[in-house]
């Protein structure tokens, strides 16, 4: 198997490292427009496979997507992150044009490959590369419900003291503020959590969740990215070994839970042809009314990306 990273930046480099160490793919071709950055960070992986103990084979280019070429599943991390101060939504106007011209080559090279966005806007960003790739939905999809859900399980196993291994849940819409926690769903090892923990607590770990990638901005002045790298490659393990796993994954919805062509986060099986199924849930009124707000504010950030590249063009 053949896995392309587009961006060696933080995200990145740690998804091909992921990839690497666990010998999800034999060869990993990391992408920068950086010179010589990807292929450093490519080499420096390399590196550590006699001490590790692993073979799978990373090699770095600046730009040449030819190297890419006929790879089974590309992930893009090109693009900026956000500061302190800056919302994800800030970043459409730069990073849109950054998918646009890497999903370009990707498919130029790759026609048949799966495509992961991570870029920020996620959810936006997913949309502009459906746009300019014209795949179907299941070959390109976004990364951020595994990272929104395994913050949440973080602070959850921190609170309960427990393994974050049995703390099992799911979690809709976009991924930003709007994001839907749906408490309703979480166990820990089959136990609904709300049997093990009270409605204050819940609902505080909720709240941080949702600002769960404005927190690490403001500690370390840039965004995540040891779990969004190991979120990426877990979708990319997903696919490459067809384990059909039930994630939650940016999607665009073609009328399940009533909403057609908008991009947002919904539970999805994983597996050789990308998105194999959309799992609905049957939401209650609460949860169907804050999966509304959070499509009416990712639709919102899709149109003004429709307006931009009508003004461009
Ligand atoms: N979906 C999610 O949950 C998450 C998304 N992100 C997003 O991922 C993106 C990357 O974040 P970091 O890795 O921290 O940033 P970074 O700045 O460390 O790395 C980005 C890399 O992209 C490269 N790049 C820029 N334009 C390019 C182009 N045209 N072709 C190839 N490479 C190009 C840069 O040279 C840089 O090395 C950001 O947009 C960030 O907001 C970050 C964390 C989680
Ligand atoms: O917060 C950010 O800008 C990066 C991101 O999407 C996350 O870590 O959830």
């Amino acid at each position: 198997m053949k896995v392309t990273v587009v961006g060696a930046g933080n995200v990145g480099a740690t998804c091909a490292d992921v990839l690497a160490t666990r010998e999800i793919a034999n060869e990993i071709v990391l992408v920068d427009i950086k010179e010589g950055f990807a292929e450093g960070k490519a080499l420096d992986i390399w590196q550590k496979a006699p001490i590790i103990g692993y073979d799978s084979r990373t090699v770095g280019v600046t730009s040449d997507y030819a190297r890419t070429a006929d790879s089974d599943v590309v992930v893009i991390t090109s693009g900026l992150p956000r500061k302190p101060g800056m919302t994800r939504d800030d970043l459409i106007s730069t990073n849109a044009g950054i998918v646009k011209s890497v999903t370009e080559q990707v498919v130029k090279y790759s026609p048949n490959a799966i495509i992961i966005i991570v870029s920020n806007p996620l959810d936006v960003m997913t949309y502009q590369a459906h746009l300019t790739s014209g795949l179907p939905r299941n070959k390109v999809f976004g990364m951020a419900g595994i990272l929104d859900t395994a913050r949440y399980r973080a602070f959850l196993a921190e609170a309960l003291n427990v393994s974050p291994k049995d703390i099992q849940a799911v979690l809709m819409g976009g991924h930003g503020d709007t994001m839907v926690p749906l408490p309703r769903y979480t166990t820990v090892g089959g136990i609904p959590v709300t049997e093990l923990i009270g409605k204050e607590e819940l609902d505080a770990i909720v709240a941080r969740t949702t600002n769960g990638g404005g927190e690490l901005v403001k500690l370390m002045g840039t965004s995540a990215w040891y779990a969004p790298g190991a979120a990426a490659a877990q979708m990319v393990e997903a696919i490459v070994r067809d384990q059909r796993r039930v994630f939650p994954v940016c999607i665009k919805l073609e009328g399940e839970y009533g909403i057609d062509g908008v991009y947002l986060g919904a539970p999805v099986i994983l597996g050789k042809n990308g998105i194999e199924k959309v799992i609905e849930l049957q939401l209650n009124d609460e949860e169907k009314a804050l999966l509304e707000t959070s499509r009416g504010h990712v639709k919102e950030v899709m149109d003004a990306l429709d307006n931009m590249s009508k003004a461009s063009a």
